[in-house]
């Protein structure tokens, strides 16, 4: 599979990862979407899980904002909280509240285990580790929806109900999250460790991203199970 362009770091992990990140982003779940199949309580169950998980990984990346070491870095991932509590979320709320289901129960939707799971693994990354720890946790989150959504943009079926989850992720506002977060995380390579090919830290840091990929593709199963 070709990555899409979010930098150097983003092609040698997604390459060291090439069968997690099929299961991850061809997962039944996804081509649900794609062709309008999923059910709606799935996918329901699915977004209400989901706004809890951003609600979690809005801390991991406000904890990226306090281990930067520039203030670029500082600005990317301030950028990354907002768009996801003021942008993503959006959706969210959304689709929940046109089901009945405000953002007052949304918040205080109980966690499934794969999410707990997921979210605790990064926040473990980011405050066990340094901030490239952090990054190889985050990153399959967020340009593997920015990869899903370009491959839906591009296959579904028009009237699949799930466009508008679609559109959100193919967005140029969420392709442009993708990038300058890859782009930060090529400057935060070469600054603290220089080539990441050579370095001793390598394959912790792709262990990190093959885990957190594991654990997408245990969230989505999570949502088919519903
Ligand atoms: C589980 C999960 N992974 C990734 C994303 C995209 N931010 C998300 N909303 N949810």
């Amino acid at each position: 599979m070709t990555a899409p362009d979010y930098g150097q770091t983003f092609a040698l992990w997604h390459g060291g990862a090439q069968g997690q990140w099929r299961d991850y982003t061809r997962h039944a779940f996804v081509a649900g979407l794609g062709d309008g199949t999923l059910p709606r309580a799935a996918f329901l169950h699915y977004l209400t899980q989901d706004y809890v998980f951003l609600v979690h990984f809005a801390r991991a990346w406000s904890l990226a904002v306090v281990k930067s070491e520039t203030l670029e870095e500082m600005r990317t991932c301030a950028a990354t909280v907002d768009a996801l509590v003021n942008h993503e979320m959006a959706l969210h709320i959304g689709v929940c509240a046109a089901h009945g289901i405000d953002e007052a129960a949304l918040f205080q939707t109980a966690e499934a285990a794969p999410n707990l799971a997921y979210t605790r693994y990064v926040l473990d990354a980011g405050l066990q580790g340094d901030f490239l720890d952090l990054m190889a946790a985050l990153a399959p989150c967020v340009m593997g929806y920015g990869e899903i959504g370009l491959h839906l943009a591009q296959t579904c079926t028009p009237d699949t109900p799930y466009k508008d989850w679609i559109d959100t992720y193919a967005a140029p506002d969420y392709q442009a999250v993708c990038k300058s977060v890859g782009a930060m995380i090529d400057d935060a390579v070469t600054q603290r460790i220089g080539s990441l090919a050579t370095s001793p830290r390598a394959a912790r840091l792709q262990q990190r991203f093959t885990t957190a990929t594991q654990l997408e593709v245990g969230f989505w199963q999570m949502g088919l199970d519903a």
